[in-house]
């Protein structure tokens, strides 16, 4: 049994456990009167060259690292990422093996204005209404995890509801089954969720698989400026990190250094020579 395999497991059960709680009938209805849902492909540059965003993640602990840090209060440590400049929060809400919740994710919600990714091992669509419901505006599709059923379903659930999926992969085969789904934005994740190791060179490897149009997120393994430069070189329009905000003293600085770093064109108004 593979990391990913375990983690879906322990996923299956407490969903299993909430839909006993919380009928999908109720989540449903949560879900449509919920305020609608923030554009995370515009705030992620909608696939325009050139600028780098950051979507910033609150990861309290991993399979990879065990404990990362002690988050009091995840309200305060996202409002810091928006006042550094991230485009997106992330909020891991597996609660086994990252420590997450779903109060986590309110607690973010209500704190900040910017799209709010729920961060989940997505196998079912109860969790895309229940994500919906709880104020997300973005989910997250592992083509590792789904079918290409389940991917074509889920993808259309989630722009039914006028949100955004992130669609993650590791591999070729991967990419294209993603871009044969027709997602509009696609993760590669470096870190292999069946071994844990993380491999950089990944992204640059299979970026250029993907079509222009798309929003390009690296995911993972970002330790610090010149990382996301080298993502940047390979064609990302987007940062996922997790580890180097949640360990940093100032993760507002760090966010605007990344943004900084990941930019390949000049600022409008800021001269280029001279
Ligand atoms: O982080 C892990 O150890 C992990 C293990 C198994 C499945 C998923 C895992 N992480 C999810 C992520 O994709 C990361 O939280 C995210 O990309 C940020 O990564 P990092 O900046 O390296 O913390």
């Amino acid at each position: 049994m593979t990391v990913l395999d375990d983690i879906i497991e322990g996923v299956r059960e407490d969903l299993a456990e909430r839909r006993r709680r919380r009928p999908l009938e109720d989540v449903r209805a949560a879900a449509l009167a919920a305020p609608a849902p923030l554009d995370a492909f515009e705030a992620l540059g909608a696939g325009r060259a050139g600028s780098m965003a950051v979507i910033a993640e609150v990861k309290r602990s991993s399979p990879s690292k065990g404990a990362l840090a002690d988050i009091a209060d995840p309200a305060a440590l996202a409002a810091s990422y928006e006042r550094g400049g991230a485009a997106v929060i992330s909020v891991l809400t597996e609660e086994r093996r990252f420590g997450g919740s779903l109060a986590d994710l309110d607690a973010v919600r209500a704190a900040v204005g910017l799209p709010v990714l729920r961060k989940d091992f997505t196998v079912d669509e109860y969790q895309i209404w229940e994500a919906r419901a709880h104020g997300a505006d973005v989910v997250l599709l592992i083509v590792a995890a789904l079918t290409d059923e389940e991917i074509a379903s889920f993808l259309a659930l989630t722009h039914r509801l006028g949100m955004h999926a992130i669609v993650e992969t590791h591999t070729e085969e991967e990419v294209r089954r993603a871009v044969a789904a027709g997602a509009p934005i696609i993760g590669v994740n470096v870190r292999n969720l069946k071994t844990l190791e993380i491999d950089r060179d990944v992204f640059g490897r299979l970026a250029h698989l993907i079509p222009s149009g798309t929003v390009v997120i690296a995911e993972s393994g970002v330790r610090d400026a010149d990382d996301v430069a080298d993502y940047a070189a390979g064609g990302a329009h987007a940062v996922l990190v997790g580890e180097a905000l949640v360990r940093h003293s100032d993760p507002a600085t760090t966010i605007g250094a990344f943004g900084q770093a990941g930019r390949t064109s000049p600022e409008p108004g800021v001269p280029t020579h001279g």
